[in-house]
């Protein structure tokens, strides 16, 4: 009698699937199948063997298992299915994200052929005639390590004529790097880092790899060497056969931090980011899955992957919203690696020099382990950070007088400056002052930013764009005027005023233009007198040793907001930001620019004590009630029109009818309607978890069965980030 198995499909389906498995099949759960669904054929992956088979319906059988061992390994598969109770996503879509894209689509479990061909014989031995193939050979005889099949097609060879070589076997395939699971050697020559006696002291707190699971929040002010902690933890600590895995925001904005890793752990580091391929996104699987003692830098899925002797998680600049999945299966990275390690029973260490409020609140209730790390490394000393009120100040490009005076300084005392906007684009509206029109996105409700270098006006919510107009599109006046900053203008303002400087704009236009941010940042690598432009992304990780001024446009952005995280994120972005001063041997001056010089959180932020303001910011969440004093989940809702967003969630709201379970709304969101759609959202809010986790169970499996008018959704965001 065949045995029932429950399967897992690729969809956002609440629900799994039942067949029949064939004798001679045998069958664990994460294994990969092929099954018959509706007319096609599907990838499954086994959730349950041995169930006991419904009664009255016949089920078709499995076709095959794609592989005879689990792609997803019991404690990755475990994982996975906890976040996908606890974000309340479902199960099949859960258990894919772990599996590459090659996989998904039912491909082979095995290393994309990559290999590498080497010279065995003389030209001598080809015919005069055949100048190509003699070329061909005498170039792959010149690489001792052997050519890849596309290196030798980019050299402007053939396959034909490596085909001929073969065939007279004068060519041959080097042996493969990594021939079997658990064979990978790595040599690894560099000793760790040597520590400041701070930095050493920070490490010697860290719990070891074998000593069971454990959290650590390791705050440590910017520029105090966290990275080489994390180095020389891994370095002293990790057996040569296990894994680890190091998150990190966004590999492409600091690829120094994956350079200094290689440095000191050479081919031991792998890499594990959107930007990588089909192929090499399933060579790298293999190698996690395998068991090879890679450590893995990985961005926020990376801690989905089916390792099997992950020994120690870091979580770096664990701060970071990009840790939090905005669409989808909205997990977040940090917390899904805390729990990962939990379950892996092994350390796992979080680290920034701005904790988010969660974190901190946790080491402060005694569940992580607080280290502090409050000096810089090597000479460096932290910031000089001051406020410039700049109310009644005349502005150019933003820049009030004494901050163009201390940049001329900086440029004369031959360093580099920072200057921080917090916007891409020319300036964020354009406005008439004859009639008041502003340009606003059709789709959205959102004002268009003018873009100059392109001419255009874009919604930075929607893809609409439009071409800029030199009148007022309404009444032709031409006292049609940018109003407001943004980096265009910044660095357009900054490069009249010092004409022999090279000024460096850096946001997602122009690292999109130019390619990486490698190549803009070189000027900067260089060292010579430079001002750099640009929004978040310069806040980020960058270690700029002569930057020793950096200018803040505005700080006020988030402090009347009414998201009741924008605070924490402007203190934690104004921080960073000004982290990025004074990082070499010379001292560093912040400039912080606003109309409001009173406010009590940016008067604590010129100490530069983080964990103040943090203290201050958690005094509020906590008086309003809010995380991570309690539990927070949103049912968001988008349709067509706001009346139908509304109604699915006011047909929500009577199924959460519970006891301790706050509810608010339904309310449209902040910005009710984006490309088209109409967005609203009911907000529940709870000091018991666990009841609220069963809550959203039961109703979410409720509407799933729901039908909504067509183009109508509903969504689960647990642990919202974005509340607005
Ligand atoms: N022990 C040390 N001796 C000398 N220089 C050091 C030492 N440790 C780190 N550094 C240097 O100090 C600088 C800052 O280090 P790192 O980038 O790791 O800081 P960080 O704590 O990650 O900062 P941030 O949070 O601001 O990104 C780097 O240039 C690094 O090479
Ligand atoms: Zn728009």
């Amino acid at each position: 009698m065949p045995s029932t198995a429950r399967i897992a499909l690729n969809r956002p389906l609440r629900r799994l699937f039942d067949y029949l498995v064939p004798e001679g099949i045998p069958l664990e759960p994460g294994q990969r199948v092929k099954i018959p669904f509706g007319r096609q054929q599907a990838i499954g992956l086994v959730v349950e063997t041995n169930i006991e088979p419904p009664e009255g319906i016949t089920l078709k059988p499995v076709l095959k298992a794609l592989e005879n061992w689990p792609a997803l390994p019991n404690e990755t598969f475990q994982l996975l299915s906890w976040a996908s109770d606890y974000y309340q996503h479902p199960l099949g879509e859960c258990l894919f994200t772990a599996i590459p894209p090659a996989l998904r689509r039912g491909r082979p479990a095995i290393q994309k052929n990559d290999d590498r061909w080497q010279a065995c014989g003389s030209s001598a031995a080809l015919p005069a005639k055949a100048h190509k193939q003699k070329n061909l050979l005498e170039w792959i005889a010149q690489h001792e390590q052997g050519v890849k099949n596309s290196e030798i097609t980019k050299a402007g060879f053939t396959r034909p004529q490596l085909k001929a070589l073969l065939e007279k076997e004068l060519v041959r395939v080097a042996a493969p790097e990594s021939a079997s699971p658990q064979s990978q050697q790595y040599s690894e020559s560099i000793a760790a880092p040597t520590l400041s006696p701070a930095q050493l002291n920070a490490a010697s707190q860290l719990p070891l790899p074998d000593e069971g699971f454990s959290a650590s929040l390791l705050y440590g002010i910017t520029g105090s060497g966290k990275t080489e902690v994390y180095l020389h933890y891994l370095k002293q600590n990790l057996a040569t056969e296990d894994q680890a895995l190091v998150l990190v925001p966004e590999i492409n904005l600091t690829p120094q931090t994956v350079a200094r890793f290689k440095r000191y752990f050479g081919e031991r580091i792998l890499v594990w980011h959107s930007a990588l391929n089909d192929s090499e996104r399933l060579n790298a699987w293999l190698k996690i899955r395998n068991g090879d003692p890679i450590i893995l830098i990985g961005t926020r899925s990376a801690v989905l992957l089916p390792f099997t002797a992950l020994k120690t998680l870091i979580v770096d600049e664990e701060h970071d919203s990009s840790y939090k999945q905005g669409e989808g299966f909205r997990y977040s990275g940090r917390d899904v690696a805390v729990y990962r390690a939990h379950l892996n029973r092994c350390p796992v260490i979080l680290g920034s020099a701005t904790p988010s409020l969660e974190s901190y609140h946790n080491a402060l209730a005694g569940k992580y382990r607080l280290i502090k790390l409050e000096e810089r490394a090597g000479e460096a000393l932290p910031p000089s950070i001051s406020l410039l009120d700049i109310r009644s100040r005349p502005l150019e490009g933003g820049l009030s007088r004494p901050a163009l005076q201390a940049l001329k300084k900086t440029l004369e005392d031959g360093n580099q400056a920072l200057v921080f906007v917090n916007r891409r684009g020319y300036a964020p509206v354009m406005m008439c002052f004859d009639c008041g029109h502003m340009v606003e996105c059709p789709r959205c409700d959102t004002r268009l930013t003018y873009h100059r270098r392109d001419r255009a006006m874009r919604c930075h919510h929607c893809d609409y764009q439009a071409a800029a107009t030199d009148t007022c599109p309404k009444c032709k006046s031409e006292a049609f005027k940018p109003v407001g900053q943004g980096t265009e203008q910044t660095e357009d303002i900054l490069a009249a005023h010092f004409p022999d400087t090279p000024i460096v704009r850096v946001d997602r236009d122009s690292t999109q233009r130019k390619g990486s941010i490698q190549t803009i940042l070189e000027q900067v690598n260089t060292g010579e007198p430079c001002i750099l432009v640009g929004t978040q992304m310069l806040a980020k990780g960058h270690d700029f040793p002569n930057v020793t001024l950096v200018v803040v446009i505005n700080a006020d952005g988030g402090l009347f907001s009414v998201d009741f995280r924008a605070p924490e994120q402007l203190i934690q972005t104004l921080l960073q930001v000004s982290g990025r001063a004074g990082r070499g041997t010379k001292v560093g001056k912040v400039v912080v620019q606003t109309c409001h010089s009173d406010h009590p959180l940016l008067r604590t932020l010129c100490n530069g004590h983080y964990l103040d303001m943090a203290d201050q910011l958690l005094g509020e969440r906590e008086a309003g009630q809010f995380p991570p004093f309690r539990a927070m989940a949103i049912f968001r809702a988008e349709a067509d029109t706001m009346e139908q967003s509304l109604q699915i969630l006011d047909s929500i709201k009577p199924l959460t009818n519970t006891p301790g379970i706050e509810v608010w709304g339904p309310l449209p969101s902040l910005i009710a309607r984006r490309a088209d759609r109409h967005r609203a959202q009911l907000v529940l809010n709870t000091d018991n978890r666990r009841r609220l986790n069963k809550l959203l169970t039961s109703v979410c499996q409720t509407l799933e069965q729901k039908r909504f008018q067509k183009g109508a959704k509903w969504m689960i965001d647990v642990d919202p980030q974005e509340t607005g």
